[in-house]
């Protein structure tokens, strides 16, 4: 089974927790995409929900399908967000924005009374890190926001290189926000809740990818079939 195969699973799994006037969050990636793509279809059979999306991609998606879509401000408390990772350990922490969706998606889920991530197995890492950690900058400044990000890691025991994110043709990449991204190439995370107290007390950091936390739930799908971390009801 292929990969997409199996984010499509967890995306079917996700979609049973979906009743009738819920008022949704729809992440981002190619995970969520799934989810939002099985969601049009029961909506286009009548299911009533309303969801606010965690990016412009999505945001267009959902559109397209038809799905009655809000705003934070219009809704701003939601029952249930579904949204993928780049990794999830096994306390539910997660590193999410290698979309780049990272400070919408965290704001969406930290509106959510519920969050529940969608991942093949792959995501399922024993520590958070192997995965470029992705830091959200303002431009202005960035030279010294990056050496006040380099001190914040090198104080949480989290030595690497950052990169500046850029696009195939080489220019920045620009968030739906505005602004930068720099990916922390760490290896390995020791202390994840320090390095998010760390960075997110840097002026310049608008947010970073370590959601902690935020996730209730993750449903895992693999070839042996669909795991579960946390609790689904
Ligand atoms: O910014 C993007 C998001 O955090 C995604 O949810 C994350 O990158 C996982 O994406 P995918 O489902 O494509 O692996």
């Amino acid at each position: 089974m292929s990969s997409d195969d199996l984010k499509k699973q967890a995306a079917a799994r996700a979609l049973e927790l979906v009743t009738p006037g819920m008022r949704l969050g729809l992440g981002t990636g190619s995970t969520a995409k799934h989810f939002v793509d099985l969601l049009g279809a029961r909506v286009a059979e009548g299911l009533d929900v309303l969801c606010v999306s965690t990016s412009e991609v999505t945001e267009a998606q959902a559109r397209a399908l038809s799905i009655p879509m809000s705003t934070l401000d219009a809704t701003p408390e939601l029952d249930l967000t579904i949204d993928g990772a780049d990794e999830v350990d096994r306390e539910l922490r997660l590193i999410k924005g290698g979309g780049a969706a990272l400070l919408r998606e965290k704001i969406v889920a930290a509106a959510s009374a519920r969050m529940v991530v969608i991942a093949d197995d792959t995501k399922l890492v024993e520590r958070l890190g192997r995965f470029p950690l992705p830091i959200e900058i303002v431009p202005f400044g960035m030279e010294a926001t990056r050496r006040a990000v380099l001190a914040a890691m090198a104080g949480a025991g989290a030595a690497g290189d950052l990169v500046l994110r850029r696009k195939a043709d080489g220019s920045v990449l620009v968030t739906d926000g505005g602004h930068w991204i720099l990916d922390a190439h760490l290896g390995e995370i020791a202390e994840p809740e320090s390095l998010s107290t760390a960075l997110a007390a840097i002026p310049g950091v608008v947010e970073h990818g370590l959601f902690i936390g935020l996730a209730d739930a993750a449903i895992l799908a693999g070839a042996a079939g669909l795991t579960v971390l946390g609790r689904l009801d």
